[in-house]
């Protein structure tokens, strides 16, 4: 098994707030988790924990039945992780951007596959452009190019949909849906609202209390 994440007991208190308790969630090779729920939620929040830039307030989060603190190297070399802000630096142009984050990942890219990974995202043409220079749903492609560039079997996405258009949420989709088929894990936020024929699981946060 490729993707092994539990977390159980889960509970995180943010200016003496509870935002969840006694959540617990269980990711596995083949698993698409979309979590949903309102704005303030803690959507994004339970991504931190899950990625380990948080630490719960309370319950365990294990990556292949070790402590996620005491796994770190080993999962984060299995993580392919988008926050919320694109992460696009807006000087670079839409390829340098990618390069960078290729490398940063620990990936070799050559010009060739930077070229598909862009062309896959509809950004074939603008590989030149500074990201300044491109909208918002373009900023957020380059972002997501990471995902045909970067091979790792867990993918942890924090609003992936936002900003792009209706051929790119079909696209993304797809990918994610094509990720579980071949045996990758994907956890993201969403307020899309996407089944794929049953093949996607959702949990719902609560509202903030
Ligand atoms: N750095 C922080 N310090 C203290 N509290 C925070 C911090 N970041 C977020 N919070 C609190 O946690 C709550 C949940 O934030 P979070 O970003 O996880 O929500 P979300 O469900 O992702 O919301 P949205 O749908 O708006 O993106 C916020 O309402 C805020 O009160």
């Amino acid at each position: 098994m490729k993707v092994s994440l539990r977390a159980s007991r889960l509970a995180c208190e943010r200016d003496d707030r509870w935002l969840f308790r006694a959540l617990d969630l269980r990711v596995e090779d083949g698993d698409i988790l979309r979590i949903e729920g309102a704005n303030g939620s803690g959507k994004t929040t339970l991504l931190k924990l899950l990625t380990g830039q948080l630490p719960p307030t309370e319950g365990r989060i294990e990556w292949h039945g070790e402590p996620l603190a005491r796994s770190r190297e080993a999962f984060l070399s299995q993580l392919l992780y988008v926050g919320h802000a694109p992460g696009v630096s807006a000087a670079l142009t839409a390829q340098e951007s990618l390069a960078w984050a290729a490398a940063m990942a620990g990936v070799r890219a050559p010009v060739s596959d930077l070229e598909r990974a862009l062309e896959a995202v509809g950004l074939a043409g603008f590989e030149d452009i500074p990201a300044r220079q491109l909208s918002a749903g373009q900023q957020r492609r380059i972002a997501l190019a990471r995902l045909e560039l970067v091979p790792r079997p867990l993918w942890i996405l924090d609003e992936p949909f936002t900003a792009i258009d209706r051929e790119g949420v079909a696209w993304l989709e797809q990918r994610l849906v094509a990720h579980g088929d071949a045996g990758g894990a994907v956890v993201m936020t969403t307020h899309h609202t996407f089944h794929a024929n049953g093949r996607v699981d959702s949990l719902l946060l609560g509202e903030p209390a």
